[in-house]
């Protein structure tokens, strides 16, 4: 295949191409496989569609960022992009004029300088995660996604969820949803794009991806529609959606595009924050010294005695802090294979052919085990970003690592999703002992490090930990700040 212009990769059989080749499971693990054997550029064929996998960050720097006019697309999906999304979930829009316009919405609602104003709503949201773990330490799973879920709804609508948690099961269905719809596997259509010519008697997908759409939008709609009538009656309301309301006619964007803005941040953000902190949880488990160093800084910063919790403006002064959260996102990207980007036209690089509509995909979990780049990259040292936080900022959060993808479709949540991560962590941290539970032979029964639930995200299968606080100095600041 080298001679050919194409990139060296395994041959496919018929139709299937290399589909039936691809794990379920920590798929990111066999493409980096395939990387080692056939070199750090591997072109595959799955179902007619061209990949190409980048195991290497010059590759990725060169093709995603440098040429990524060429680069920035996404591929058309059927069934989740063009029924239960009309085209506008900006996940899935193609490269153009409607996707300057939500990031542009997004950039306005999310970027560094306008983040810094939710400090308290993170802060508040962290304080209630930890006081819901002191009240039930045996589920910090739920807390935990309840923390995420909660704090992005807040930053978004300006409200909690009622009582009921109506709106809470609603929006996580959607997400679970979304995320089975968009798997580039999960509907035939998807593979077989002629099938989208049958009528809709005899393609009922198309009649239950419409119906999806209607019923996201009036929920989206709903929610943005409350925040209006509260910005008319004059009700101070300091959220993502108001500000969208404030600048819709700036930006050119209607209120249906501004429902699917607003919701699409929701779905975008949740898992991969929650999937963070429980890698954090994890990986405290298996590198304890990490987090007693955490937590000694904590301790000569704050005092012992539990009084002070940890706060955005502490950021200065823990910089041990600041290395161990950027750690974590280096030693398990939770979008371990990014999105894929689309190419939009033929192009050359390294003399390899890249035909237009070739699914790029940077595969972050390489870079980040490239051991020229980061030494011993299955240890977990914290240390290694000390260097880079002499000057630490909120803002070094997200350098040093490639958790938050690439070029022009770079991760627009990602300013609040790191310190999200930053004080959920560092809190947990600050309040409690993590340990394992004990077997038999009174050895810790540990996660296993490897073990990621299904799918393109990565978050760790169901394991068992124990959060026990760390005096009760803490337990109190944890019940009177909440
Ligand atoms: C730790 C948490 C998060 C991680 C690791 C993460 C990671 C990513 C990655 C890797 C991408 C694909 C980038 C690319 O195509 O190159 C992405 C896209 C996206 N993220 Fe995040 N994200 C997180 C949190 C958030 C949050 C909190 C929000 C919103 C408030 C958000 C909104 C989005 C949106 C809307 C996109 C699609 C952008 C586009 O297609 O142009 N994410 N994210």
């Amino acid at each position: 295949r080298v001679e050919s212009g194409l990139a060296p990769g395994p041959i496919g059989i018929p139709l299937l191409g290399n589909a039936w080749r691809l794990p379920a499971e920590r798929s990111w693990i066999y493409l980096h496989s395939l990387c080692e054997q056939y070199g750090p550029i591997v072109g595959l064929r799955v179902f007619g569609n061209n990949m190409l996998v980048l195991d290497k960050l010059e590759d990725v720097q060169e093709l995603l960022v440098k040429r990524s006019q060429n680069y920035s697309s996404r591929k058309p999906m059927v069934y989740a992009g063009k029924y239960r999304s009309s085209n506008e979930r900006i996940v899935m829009l193609p490269y153009g004029p409607m996707l300057k316009k939500q990031r542009a919405a997004m950039h306005q609602m999310l970027n560094p300088k306008v983040v810094g104003a939710y400090d308290d709503l993170l802060e508040d949201a962290a304080m209630k995660l930890l006081s819901a773990i002191v009240a039930d330490p045996s589920k910090p799973y739920i807390s935990l996604k309840r923390f995420t879920s909660e704090t992005l709804f807040t930053l978004i609508y300006g409200t909690q969820f009622g009582e009921n948690n109506e709106d809470l099961r609603t929006i996580l269905h959607i997400i679970e949803t979304m995320i089975q719809d968009m798997h580039p596997f999960g509907h035939v259509v998807d593979m077989l794009p002629i099938l989208d010519r049958l009528p809709d008697v005899l393609a009922p997908w198309r009649v239950e991806a419409r119906r999806k759409n209607i019923s996201d939008f009036q929920f989206y709609s709903r929610l943005l529609r409350d925040v209006k009538q509260k910005m008319d009656a004059n009700t101070h309301v300091e959220c993502f959606a108001a500000r969208l309301w404030d600048s819709a006619k700036y930006i050119g964007i209607d209120e249906r595009t501004m429902a699917y803005v607003a919701g699409s941040a929701f779905e975008g953000g949740t898992d991969n924050t929650a999937g963070v902190v429980l890698w954090f949880l994890v990986l405290a488990l298996h590198f304890p010294a990490a987090v007693k160093k955490a937590q000694a800084e904590l301790n000569e910063v704050l005092g012992s005695d539990g009084r002070t919790p940890p706060s955005f403006a502490h950021i200065g002064q823990l910089p041990n802090c600041v290395a161990l959260v950027k750690e974590v996102f280096r030693w398990m990207p939770t979008a371990p294979l990014s999105f894929p980007h689309f190419s939009m036209k033929d192009d050359v690089y390294k003399g390899i052919k890249i035909s237009a509509g070739t699914n790029v995909i940077p595969n972050i979990w390489a870079i980040h085990h490239d051991e020229e780049l980061y030494p011993e990259p299955f240890e977990f040292k914290p240390e290694r970003f000390l260097a880079s936080t002499e000057d630490v900022r909120t803002d070094s959060l997200n350098e040093g690592h490639y958790a938050f993808g690439f070029g022009r479709r770079i991760c627009p949540g990602q300013y609040f999703a790191s310190k999200s991560a930053w004080i959920a962590i560092v809190r947990l941290a600050w309040a409690f002992n993590i340990d394992s539970p004990l077997g038999v032979n009174g050895n810790p029964i540990l996660p296993d490090l490897g073990a990621c639930r299904a799918g393109l995200t990565a978050e760790p299968k169901p394991f068992d930990v124990i959060l026990t606080p760390r005096s009760a100095g803490h337990v109190q600041a944890i019940v009177q700040g909440s």
